[in-house]
């Protein structure tokens, strides 16, 4: 259990965000990050599943390449066995947090120097080769030069793999180059390994690119906030030093250093870190602010209401890191594929070096040479690396555009959504709604009517409710005691004054009161026709009085919708509203179809009714439409900055509450779902291409070297490409 100090003892630590929930859970056992210092190439990965994966207690293993962690599902107390496990392996293991892993341990540190006067030996080991027209003895010490230079890690590594009975790539490398030495091809041996730990150092920092791309955003926050001190001086503070109910104060131009409230003065704050809009939203006392975010005109004071490790942002950072530990499906499959492809080809190579001399007469050396050729093409880095890169470049993409993904699937799924159910109140409307009409129903005194509507409604946060009592405006003295007040989802309210009771709510409600009558209707069929929602007060005598509200529908919604026809996704809206109004809002923004009357659970049996048809996405806006957010393949949260419920909850959180950004989201799926296949295909296709060639013996083993290595390269900024989108 970690506890986060948020700088106030009374104050009750916030739940770490979720993990991704597709892993097995285990009721009595512990979780531990262990941050891996060296995995760097997926082959580390394979190394340490062999290790742990045959250890009593241990019952889960996830690895997150990028941010070079592995979470170990455990019994309690098995900590340090497991380090003492690892540590043979020497990848630089320890016990981690999510939070200190600020900045993922840098690749290992490259020797640069080294490195070069490695190259320069290789290279002049096959000059020497070549003027002197075979192998003499400069040939020889410059060659062993250059290996000792470039390769005695993977030649260390390598051995660790093989005592582990673990084919990796620096296994692999290591019998490539040691074979090439015994058959005499010094310089190439020398050649060879330099260009493989070139190669790798490449691709550890195209790695690091992806890694840090998320915590960057971490960094748009100041480091010092300007807070006010006891004596009413200000004083530029750490930001982290900064405890809860602090002032701060914010300059215009500044970025805001914490999540806090507005006390004083006037602004427009670009969101853009958070909500991906750079539209200026104004602030004013009372509003929120948050952390990263720009304030542009004005100077404000404001209230710290989260720590810095706290902040709505912090919290995305961490939720999107901890995301990319979960594995999209064609990972797995791709991971699948590497698990038999090598040990294939190795069994190929082995055939190659072999079966010709033995029974057609080959020339020995020639063979050799071919097999291990074929060595070197059988490391799968490339593809196993392609698909990480890629997704993970695809989740920075997105949270920048102020969309959360919780996981790598649903950033692959999100391309096959055919269908996406929204919410009315609050998705496609404003979510506030204003009373429109007042209209008394029997005789009674209109003022007294007032003050019971208004002291039923006034208990209520639901927006009808909220809209009539900010109508009826009654003071807070002269709103009558309610007992026994009850929420009636999808209904409305009851409670009882003064001994009698009363009800607040919908047309379903006053027939199942059986209160209802064909005047009423009449009304209430004018007023639904024109896209309002009514609500009456109803008394032992029956109903009293009529409201009805009218909610305004976003701008942003109508065009969202035209780009989801437009991606071949139809819409359908779900409302705990009457039909009539439903199908008023739902003609106005170009809906497909539009269901009324539903109750929480209709939400969700509407949702799994289109199950049949293809993939469904639900969004909503969290109370009513919980269920039915859970059961939808992609559940999208809207205005996730309001409520942490909505980022721990939904697949996908909407960080502003545009409706627009499923239709981004669906997009980025499609780009991501193409730069995957392009890169497995480039992958997949050199790696094919060349295992011919070194079949006909046409490929020289730096050939292959230079091969993999552009292959690598090619994928990770392949995939990369998707970070600018
Ligand atoms: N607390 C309440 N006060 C007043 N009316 C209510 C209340 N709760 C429910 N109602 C009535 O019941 C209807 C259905 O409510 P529900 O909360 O299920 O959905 P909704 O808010 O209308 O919209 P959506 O399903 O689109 O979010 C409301 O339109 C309203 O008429
Ligand atoms: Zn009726």
């Amino acid at each position: 259990m970690e506890k986060r100090d948020t700088g106030c003892g009374c104050e009750k630590p916030k739940e770490p965000l979720q993990q991704p929930s597709n892993n097995t859970v285990n009721p009595d056992g512990e979780t531990s990050l262990f941050s891996i210092g060296k995995m760097d190439c997926p082959t580390e990965e394979s190394l340490i599943r062999a290790k742990l994966s045959n250890i009593q207690g241990i019952y889960r293993l996830d690895f997150n390449l990028v941010q070079r962690i592995l979470t170990v599902g455990h019994k309690p107390g098995m900590e340090q066995s497991i380090l003492d496990v690892l540590a043979p392996l020497d990848l630089d293991a320890r016990l981690a947090t999510w939070e200190d892993t600020e900045g993922a341990p840098p690749a290992a540190k490259a020797n640069w120097w080294l490195l070069g006067a490695a190259a320069i030996a290789a290279l002049a080991s096959e000059l020497v080769y070549w003027l002197q027209g075979g192998n003499t003895w400069p040939v020889f010490v410059l060659a062993l030069v250059a290996i000792a230079g470039g390769g005695l890690s993977t030649y260390k590594k390598g051995w660790i793999a093989l005592k582990n009975l673990n084919l990796n790539m620096n296994a692999l490398m290591s019998i490539a180059v040691t074979g090439a030495i015994l058959i005499g091809h010094w310089p190439e041996a020398a050649m060879v390994m330099v260009l493989f730990t070139l190669a790798e150092l490449i691709e550890a920092k195209s790695l690091d690119r992806a890694r840090n791309a998320i915590r960057e955003l971490l960094n748009l926050t100041p480091e010092t906030a300007t807070m006010r001190q006891e004596d009413g001086h200000w004083h530029e503070t750490d930001a982290k030093q900064v405890p809860l109910g602090a002032i701060v104060r914010v300059r215009p131009g500044e970025r805001i250093a914490l999540d806090g409230e507005v006390i004083k003065g006037n602004s427009a704050v670009n969101q853009a870190p958070i909500t991906g809009e750079s539209l200026p939203v104004d602030k004013t006392a009372g509003d929120e602010l948050f952390a990263g975010t720009i304030n542009e005109s004005g100077a404000l004071e404001y209230k710290v209401t989260a720590a810095a490790n706290d902040a709505v942002l912090a919290r995305i950072i961490h939720a999107v890191e901890e995301a990319q530990g979960s594995r999209a499906p064609t990972q797995r499959l791709v991971d699948q594929f590497a698990h038999w492809y090598t040990p294939l080809v190795f069994a190929v190579a082995l055939a190659t070096a072999l079966l010709p001399p033995l029974f057609f007469g080959g020339a020995w050396m020639e063979w050799i040479y071919r097999a291990l050729v074929l060595l070197v093409i059988a490391c799968p880095c490339a593809l196993v690396i392609a698909t990480p890169v890629t997704i993970v470049s695809g989740l920075a993409a997105a949270t920048r555009h102020g969309t959360l993904i919780k996981g790598g699937a649903y950033l692959e799924q999100g391309r096959r959504l055919r269908w996406i159910a929204l919410d009315k109140t609050g998705t496609i409307t404003h979510g506030k709604p204003e009373v429109t009409d007042f209209e008394p129903w029997c005789g009674t005194q209109v003022d007294k009517v007032k003050v019971m509507t208004a002291s039923l409604a006034s208990r209520s946060d639901h927006p009808v409710s909220k809209a009539i009592a900010e109508y009826l405006n009654v003071k807070k003295s002269n709103l009558e005691e309610v007992e026994t007040f009850e929420a009636l989802a999808g209904r409305g309210v009851r409670g009882e004054i003064a001994g009698k009771g009363y009800f607040l709510g919908n047309h379903r409600l006053v027939e199942e009161l059986k209160v209802c009558s064909p005047e009423l209707e009449l009304l209430l069929g004018k007023l639904e026709s024109q896209g309002k929602t009514v609500v009456m007060l109803v008394g032992e005598s029956g109903v009293i009085a009529l409201f009805a509200v009218a909610d305004t529908v976003k701008e942003s919604s109508r065009q969202a919708i035209e780009e989801l026809h437009g991606l071949g996704v139809k819409t359908l809206m779900l409302t705990g509203d009457n039909q009539h109004t439903a199908d008023a809002i739902a003609r106005e923004v170009g809906i497909d179809r539009a269901e009324g009357n539903l109750l929480p659970e209709d939400k969700l049996q509407q949702v799994e009714s289109l199950a049949g048809h293809g993939r469904v996405g639900m969004v909503g806006d969290g109370i009513n439409d919980a269920p039915a957010l859970a059961r939808a393949d992609i559940g999208f949260a809207m205005g996730a900055t309001g409520t942490d419920t909505a980022i721990e909850t939904a697949d996908v959180a909407l960080m502003d509450d545009n409706l627009g950004k499923i239709a981004g989201f669906i997009r980025l799926s499609r780009t991501t779902a193409h730069i995957l296949w392009q890169n497995i295909i480039l992958a997949l296709g050199i790696k094919a291409i060349f295992l011919v060639l070194a079949f006909a013996g046409e490929a020289s083993m730096w050939m292959a070297v230079f091969a993999d290595m552009g292959t690598s390269l090619l994928v990770v900024f392949n995939g990369l490409r998707l970070m600018r989108k």
